[in-house]
């Protein structure tokens, strides 16, 4: 850790703030107590021997104590020991209290309005003159570790020192240290620049790379922007009209300590997937494509296949997909639509109810069927579940040409699926099937093309129902459509081992490739499937193929209770995320608030004078060149302290320096809680 950080986390070993005077006045040696109302300097804290017996804060001066005006009047607004023997100047108690103490204002060399203009903060960094470079923050690291012997911190007696010295240049320095901390940087507003900081930040040991990195350094503007424009062109005939900067998923944790990442942020990989996704979700339908408005309580549809080129056929008819948002509940749905199709019989649609009742986790939610003629035809429309970022198995194992998804997870791979991937692909599936069968339906339709890869190796088997509805007529036997699916199970097993959609018409070919690659368990599997049943009562059965998977089964529900558990430690971290912004959300609440209860100070004074110290200590730390520390780790640590509330005391400095308080965050926490509370119940009286 930088020298200048560990400053932050230097913890002073007593309380106790000696009161310098001024150069030119004459001191008491220190050590030496003398009475309080003796000496105007020769006073101890109050914290250990004032006569106000405060334990709470120290407040320090280095003023005439008789001239100089009591800071719990400053604080509190009152002083409860004004008439019993506090040595400080208390004002009438007609006059109202002061304004809290202020940094000085340097001498007006701008006009009154350009104070608060945002400052123009060059990017590359500037060398800082050699004057006034070393100002209070380079004294306070100094002291902090000096004082941790002495027990003693004296900020106000930085300048004192800096005057002694003969060096003109520090001299300098110390008649500017006031002024140097009215303006100090601290108080400008910094972008925050995650990847500027990477150069200087150091490498932890035995990293492949730097932890400030940015993960897409490497990827070139072309390659990002390809994402984002993935699918328009190709989909859409006019191009959209909206620019998107491309979407760095990394950026906003960045940079960010390594050893935190694990406990305090959710793993990048799973952040990216759903951001992504929540990303996926919320493309904008691109203008031109004629379709309607509104159908059916559905808007904003968006097709999720080339609206170009070859048309897309399901069975005999043409199809189309489309995903719509649904006016009722704003989520995003899929829409599947027959073309010309005529419904003969709205008993048709009772599959659709039996369908509706199947909630299982590889098959696609059915969630309701309608025909319309919105398109201008006579349309079958089913609804079903959006997953975003999906994609098929056919575009992702099976297909020659390229994926065409509006925003599909991955490239086709062109290797082989690894046997466990497999494995796991005809688990999930045989699983589906069971559940299907097992609720006297059949689906139908098992093909590449029609089940989703809606996470990693995790597949939905989709387009559920549409083809009882369009077969309504025919009345088939549900045995015999039953064993069809067990069939196309087996043709599908070998169209994913040879990748190829032809593999299942030539199935020696394909069983010499199975042998070659996969197990016997696969071979015995596609074999069961494709096959003539060997049972008495001449049937196959879903179940015969879940005992054949009994072994693999196991295994995947470990890995699934794996994944489960990662989830689950992600989401822990992000519960602590979470904790932080409300507190955050305090701090807002509280800060810089312009008025209440008629008191345009409220903000400033009292306990939420202390709130803003802490603030600045939290947020607005310099190092010793007077540039901002953007130092996350210690944002976060100080966070988790308040919020647990810890007997550790913190020295809060004021920006003019010239007082401390030193308090623990517990006593921070209770003046957050009470000016919170205060403010609460404001707004709901
Ligand atoms: N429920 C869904 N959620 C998200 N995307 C889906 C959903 N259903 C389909 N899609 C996407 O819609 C696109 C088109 O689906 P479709 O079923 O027509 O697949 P396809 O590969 O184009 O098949 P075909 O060649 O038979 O048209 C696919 O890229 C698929 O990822």
């Amino acid at each position: 850790m930088a020298s200048g950080e560990m400053a932050f986390f230097a913890r002073p070993s007593s309380s106790a703030v000696r009161i310098v005077a001024p150069s030119g006045k004459e001191q008491e040696p220190v050590g030496t107590k003398p009475s309080p109302r003796k000496g105007p300097y020769s006073y101890t804290c109050h914290i250990c021997d004032c006569p106000h017996g405060l334990t709470r804060i120290c407040l320090t001066s280095n003023l005439d104590s008789t001239q100089r005006q009591c800071r719990n009047i400053l604080i509190y607004g009152s002083c409860k020991f004004q008439d019993k023997g506090c040595i400080y100047s208390h004002p009438s108690r007609d006059i109202p209290s002061p304004a809290p103490p202020e940094s000085p204002v340097p001498a007006p060399a701008l006009p009154a309005q350009s104070v608060n203009a945002p400052v123009f903060v060059p990017k590359t960094p500037i060398p800082h003159p050699a004057s006034p470079a070393p100002v209070a923050s380079q004294y306070y690291q100094s002291q902090s570790s000096s004082s941790s012997s002495s027990g003693a911190i004296d900020p106000t007696a930085a300048a004192a020192e800096l005057r002694d010295d003969n060096d003109p240049v520090v001299a300098a320095n110390a008649n500017a240290v006031a002024a140097v901390a009215a303006v100090t940087p601290a108080k400008e507003f910094i972008p925050f620049e995650p990847y500027g900081m990477a150069e200087s930040m150091p490498v932890p040991e035995g990293s492949m790379m730097s932890p400030y990195a940015n993960p897409y350094a490497a990827q070139d503007q072309a390659q990002m922007l390809e994402y984002d424009a993935q699918g328009a062109d190709l989909f859409y005939s006019t191009s959209p009209s909206f620019v998107r900067q491309p979407l760095q998923y990394h950026l906003y944790t960045q940079p960010r300590p390594e050893d935190l990442q694990p406990r305090f942020f959710v793993p990048d990989d799973i952040r990216e997937e759903l951001q992504q996704r929540a990303e996926n979700i919320h493309t904008a339908p691109a203008p031109g494509l004629g379709l309607p408005e509104e159908l059916q309580g559905y808007h904003s549809l968006i097709p999720l296949e080339p609206v170009t080129g070859e048309r897309r056929k399901f069975g005999n008819w043409y199809s189309a997909v489309y995903r719509a948002t649904k006016a009722s509940d704003g989520l995003p749905y899929v829409l599947r639509r027959i073309e010309n199709f005529r419904l003969k019989d709205v008993e048709a649609f009772s599959t659709i109810l039996a369908w509706r009742r199947i909630q299982h986790p590889n098959i696609i939610s059915v969630r309701e069927a309608f025909t319309t003629s919105a398109f201008g035809d006579a349309s079958l429309v089913v609804v079903y579940d959006y997953h975003p970022n999906s994609t098929t198995l056919s575009e992702v194992h099976v297909r020659s040409k390229q994926p065409q998804a509006t925003s599909g997870r991955g490239s086709r791979s062109q290797d082989r699926i690894p046997e466990q991937n497999l494995l796991s692909y005809i688990v999930q599936i045989a699983s589906a099937v069971k559940a299907v069968h097992d609720a006297g339906l059949s689906l139908r339709i098992i093909d590449a093309t029609k089940i989703l890869i809606t996470g990693k190796n995790r597949v939905r088997v989709g387009s559920c129902g549409v083809v009882d509805v369009l077969m309504y007529e025919a009345h088939q036997d549900m045995a015999s459509l039953q064993q069809e699916d067990l069939t196309m199970f087996g043709k599908l097993i070998l169209a994913l081992c040879c990748h190829h959609p032809g593999a299942p018409y030539n199935p020696q070919k394909a069983l010499e490739q199975i042998n070659r690659y996969y197990s016997v368990e696969v071979k015995q599997i596609a074999l069961f499937l494709m096959g003539k049943p060997n049972v008495p009562q001449g049937k196959k059965a879903i179940d015969q193929i879940v005992d054949m998977l009994s072994r693999q089964s196991i295994k995947k529900v470990e890995e699934a209770h794996s994944a489960v558990d990662r989830l689950e430690a992600g989401l822990m971290s992000e519960l602590e995320n979470g904790r932080l912004v409300r507190l955050l959300c305090k701090f807002g609440f509280i800060n810089e608030r312009p008025e209440f209860a008629l008191d345009p100070r409220w903000s400033e004074t009292g306990d939420r004078y202390i709130i803003k110290l802490f603030r600045d200590y939290v947020f607005h730390q310099v190092d010793e060149h007077g540039r901002p520390v953007v130092n996350l780790s210690h944002v976060l640590t100080c966070l988790n302290k308040l919020d647990a509330g810890t007997d550790e005391r913190i020295m809060l400095v004021s920006r003019d320096e010239q007082s401390c308080l030193v308090v623990t965050y517990k006593e921070v926490k209770s003046c957050i809680e009470s000016a919170f509370n205060e403010l609460g119940t404001a707004a709901a009286s």
